[in-house]
Parts: structure tokens; C-alpha cells; sequence
């Protein structure tokens, strides 16, 4: 008995994930996809994730736990590790060419995680059905091949663009629209460009 929940067992009838043909190659860096996100961006305080896409719908990222990143004295907020899941695992819809967002994550915490350590995470999707997406990740310390520190299981729900529009803030979302860059303009809104 593993405790999760049951809505992230894909149902009868789900497939297997679609790498899109334009995703990046395996190996390959994919940015921040927004320079304002708290996963990705490189504001003080935020995660500075570096996520390379992997073989399939898969990849993987690196995440360097810091002193802004506390909890309890000298180790990693539990919080802050499932914002890391959550923000790798949503980097797979880039691989996908889909907009989705966190439905619903769950989180096993399995080690501590101290101030100073490079938390390895993997994540792919595991099946689709519908505007539904399956996925899970795993963090390891000591190495990507370390012992899992975290792991997570995750639902996406597929949206359109207008999600954000309707609902963000305008400022941001009219600075975001206004870039001349129309890849990071995609990028930022997880759009087909
Ligand atoms: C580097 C580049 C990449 C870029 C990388 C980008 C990284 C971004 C950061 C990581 C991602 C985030 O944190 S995203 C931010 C956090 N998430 C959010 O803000 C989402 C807030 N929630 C919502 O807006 C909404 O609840 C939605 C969109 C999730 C669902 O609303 P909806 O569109 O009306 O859809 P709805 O009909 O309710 O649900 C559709 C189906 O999904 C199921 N469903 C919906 N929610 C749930 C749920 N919590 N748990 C279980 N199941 C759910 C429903 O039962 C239904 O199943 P069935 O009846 O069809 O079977």
C-alpha cells in the first residue's frame, strides 16, 4: 500500500507520451523558460533549476540547495523540494509542445537534504489521457545515481493560453506578450511556437 492517492494512476485506455519532433536533443540545456519564474529564472531566492532534456519524454535537472533555501537549520524546506519537483516536472510539457499546469503532486520525502547539496532530479511522463498528463520525478543526492532524497508523482491538466491571460496579472502578462523574442514569448505562456 503506497499510501497515493488514486487519481495519479492513469486510467484504461491512457497512452504512452509523444516527444514532439522539434524537442530539444538529449542533452541539451533548456533555459528558463520564463526569466521571472521562481523555478527557472535567475532572481535571488529562486531555484536557478538547469533542466537538459533526456531520451523520450524525460529529463533531467540539477538543483543547488542554498542558504535561502533553509528550513530547519542547514537543511532544504520541504516545500522548496517539491517546488523543484514541480517546476522539472513541468518542464516536460516543453518537450511535448503542450500547456499544462499542475493539477495535483504529491511528495515522499526520503533523506534530509542539507544546505550545499546538488539535488539530481529526473521526471518523465508516464501516460496521457486527454487533457490529462501522468509524470513523475525523482531527486538523488551525492550523485544522479545517489540515493533518493524526494520523489514525486504528479497530474498535469492540459490548458489553453487564455488560462494565463485570463487569470495572471495584467503587467506581467502584457511585459511577457511584448517580448520581441517570439520563442520566449512561446516560451513563457509553454506555447507551440
Ligand atoms: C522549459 C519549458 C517548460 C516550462 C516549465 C514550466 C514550469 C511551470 C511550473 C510548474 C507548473 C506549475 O506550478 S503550474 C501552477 C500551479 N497550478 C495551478 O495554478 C493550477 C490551478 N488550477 C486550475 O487552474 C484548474 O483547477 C485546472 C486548470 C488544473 C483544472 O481546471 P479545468 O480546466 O476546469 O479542468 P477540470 O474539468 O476541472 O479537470 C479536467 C480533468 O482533470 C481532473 N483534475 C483536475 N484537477 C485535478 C486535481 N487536482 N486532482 C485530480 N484530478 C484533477 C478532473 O477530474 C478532470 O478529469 P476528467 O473528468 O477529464 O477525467
Amino acid at each position: 500500500m503506497s499510501g497515493r492517492t488514486t487519481v495519479l494512476k492513469p486510467p484504461e485506455g491512457a497512452m504512452a507520451p509523444v516527444r514532439h519532433p522539434d524537442a530539444p536533443a538529449p542533452g541539451e540545456l533548456l533555459g528558463a523558460h520564463y526569466d521571472q519564474c521562481f523555478g527557472c529564472g535567475e532572481q535571488s531566492g529562486g531555484l536557478r533549476l538547469r533542466v537538459r532534456a533526456g531520451e523520450g519524454v524525460g529529463l533531467t535537472a540539477e538543483f543547488t540547495v542554498d542558504a535561502a533555501h533553509q528550513g530547519a537549520p542547514g537543511l532544504a524546506h520541504g516545500g522548496v523540494l517539491t517546488a523543484a519537483l514541480d517546476e522539472t516536472l513541468g518542464s516536460l510539457n516543453w518537450l511535448q509542445r503542450v500547456i499544462a499546469v499542475t493539477g495535483r503532486l504529491e511528495t515522499d520525502f526520503v533523506r534530509p537534504v542539507p544546505v550545499g547539496t546538488v539535488l539530481h532530479l529526473e521526471a518523465r511522463v508516464t501516460a496521457v489521457h486527454g487533457r490529462k498528463i501522468y509524470c513523475a520525478a525523482t531527486g538523488r543526492i551525492g550523485g544522479p545515481e545517489g540515493p533518493v532524497a524526494v520523489r514525486a508523482e504528479a497530474l498535469f491538466i492540459e490548458v489553453r493560453v487564455d488560462h494565463f491571460i485570463k487569470n495572471g496579472r495584467s503587467e506581467e502578462i502584457n511585459a511577457a506578450l511584448a517580448d520581441p523574442d517570439q520563442v520566449k514569448v512561446a516560451r513563457a505562456f509553454e506555447v507551440n511556437p
